[in-house]
């Protein structure tokens, strides 16, 4: 029988950034809430082996690297093979610990209750916590949130060993920084790891079965990322499908590609992708089944085909994103306790903390031409920003693509220093549906990187008014003709 006290209006599974804000939302709906976490802390896969982490290693490689780039290449640095990834990370045990001390306040603030251990389905309204020492637990609850995140994928074909051959999760825990290492994808986390190896002074080896990397964004912007990998000494291998990996018993991972190549390194990493959470769960006993790409299927409410469970964060699959989960987490509890929430936002940007670093929002120049018929491009290189030079920034570009009569603003993409904090200036525009216009007569601060915008949008202008001078003298010699 199940004590009183062990019934609850929510029960969140996961306390990442999906269940942490579907549980605070939840609680500031007067709900009784408990948030189960198979871990000791709180934080999810974000804080331990995801964002936070290897964001944490790339600013210290800015860090470092920004020495040598200010100061006009008088501070070298060269790898050291002593040298401790550790080292290299002291402030990540602080940063995770501010992040998790953070969490755990804004859930003890809401009276968010917390067990620790392993969640799955006993029937549609019941849900066993198997704890840490092996005892269980059964809890009744109205709402249950599914929040479990993702795992990386690891193909059949590769033994990841964690040592040699590492993933996403345990590409951290290596002690020394490797002199080389392969990278398996051409992925977001395969780029991000990649650039962060190579700027620390790894040879670093990028194989992807795709032609270049990150095949989803605008190609001026992957050409910015590749051609600073490569002056890093970065070397990308696309059109490669691998065979196999393995550990060659010494000193090497090994590289089997299909034409026979074999690739050698001091370590290995395989970024191929990641899969939900959800098999341990045993979802059928209440009454789901997952997709074949294993996600659970939810609406845009993130209600599932059980509708007082939700589901939110990777288990729902693209675009998988810790800033997309909690916004996810949020709109789930508004649902449920308003019996509304507004509209999903489309709109979601994109950063990709390579280095340089990327964002993007809105369409692409490829999506606008395939929706309406044309577009027209303002671009700026940042070597013509004042403020890029001063910050020894100089390689990237900004990118506004408009309507095809330089009018609308429909997509903002950039590569280069700030990006990622730069791409919401360009996503509240084309959330207010600004025109071009109000960037070109807007006076922006100088010297920022902001001024970009302003610049870009001139282009588009000039351009505009090209266009005009064109057609109308089209137009005039049709006149004259007829
Ligand atoms: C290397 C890397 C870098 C990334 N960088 C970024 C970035 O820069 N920006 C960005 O927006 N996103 C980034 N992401 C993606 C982001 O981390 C995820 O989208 C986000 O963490 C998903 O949140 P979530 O709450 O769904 O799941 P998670 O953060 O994965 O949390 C799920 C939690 O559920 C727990 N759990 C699982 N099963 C059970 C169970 N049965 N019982 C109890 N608890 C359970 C897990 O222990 C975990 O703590 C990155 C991911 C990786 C791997
Ligand atoms: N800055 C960020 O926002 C950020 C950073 C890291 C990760 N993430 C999120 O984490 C998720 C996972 O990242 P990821 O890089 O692992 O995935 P991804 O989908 O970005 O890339 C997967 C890579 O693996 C390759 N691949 C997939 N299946 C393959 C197969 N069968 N054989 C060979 N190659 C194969 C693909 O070609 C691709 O290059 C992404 O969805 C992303 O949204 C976000």
């Amino acid at each position: 029988m199940i004590a009183a006290n062990d019934h609850y209006d929510v029960v969140v599974i996961g306390s990442g950034p999906a269940g942490q804000n579907a549980a605070i939302e939840a609680a500031n709906h007067g709900a009784r809430v408990l948030i189960v976490e198979r871990e000791k802390q709180v934080g999810g896969a974000c804080v331990q082996y995801g964002t936070i982490p290897s964001k944490t290693l790339r600013e210290t490689a800015l860090t470092l690297t920004a020495f040598r780039r200010r100061s006009g290449g008088v501070y070298e640095i060269s790898h050291d093979s002593q040298l401790s990834i550790s080292s290299l990370m002291t402030r990540l045990d602080e940063v995770v610990q501010a992040h998790q001390n953070a969490t755990q306040q804004c859930l003890e603030m809401a009276n968010v209750e917390r067990a620790q251990g392993r969640a799955s389905f006993v029937s549609t309204h019941e849900i066993a916590i198997k704890g840490v020492t092996g005892e269980t637990r059964t809890v009744t609850t109205q709402y249950a949130v599914i929040a479990t995140g993702s795992r990386p994928r690891n193909p059949s074909n590769v033994d990841v060993d964690h040592e040699n051959i590492l993933d996403s999760d345990s590409v951290l825990s290596m002690t020394y920084l490797p002199r080389s290492i392969v990278v398996l994808g051409g992925g977001v986390i395969a780029c991000e790891y990649a650039a962060t190896f190579a700027s620390l002074g790894v040879k670093v080896t990028m194989v992807d079965k795709w032609p270049s990397p990150l095949g989803f964004l605008d190609s001026d912007l992957v050409e910015v990322f590749v051609d600073h990998f490569r002056s890093n000494g970065g070397e990308f291998r696309g059109n490669c499908d691998v065979s196999s990996i393995d550990w060659d018993g010494i000193s090497s991972a090994r590289v089997f590609c299909n034409d026979g190549e074999v690739l050698t390194a001091d370590k290995a990493l395989v970024a191929q992708g990641r899969v939900a959470n959800v098999e341990s769960l045993n979802i059928e006993k209440a009454g789901l089944k997952s997709t074949v790409r294993g996600l659970l299927a939810v609406n845009g409410h993130c209600q599932t085909d059980v509708p007082h469970i939700y589901a939110v964060g990777d288990t729902i699959g693209p675009p998988a994103l810790a800033s997309a989960s909690m916004e996810q987490g949020r709109r789930a509890m508004c649902h449920a306790f308003s019996g509304s929430s507004e509209a999903s936002s489309t709109l979601i940007p994109s950063g990709i903390y390579t280095i340089p670093e990327m964002a993007t929002v809105g369409l692409t120049e490829k999506e606008v031409i395939a929706e309406h018929g044309g577009a027209m491009v303002g671009k700026v290189d940042f070597s013509r920003l004042a403020r890029a030079h001063i910050m020894a920034s100089s390689s990237g570009i900004l990118k506004l693509v408009a309507d095809p009569q330089g009018q609308r603003l429909l997509g903002v993409q950039i590569a280069g220093d700030g990006a990622t904090e730069l791409v919401h200036l360009g996503q509240m525009a084309l959330l207010n549906n600004m025109t071009v216009d109000t960037f070109a007569t807007t006076v922006f601060n100088f010297p920022t990187m902001a001024e970009g915008y302003r610049l870009a949008a001139l282009d588009i202008i000039y351009r505009r008014d090209k266009h005009k001078e064109a057609t109308t003298v089209d137009r005039q010699t049709e006149l004259q003709l007829s």
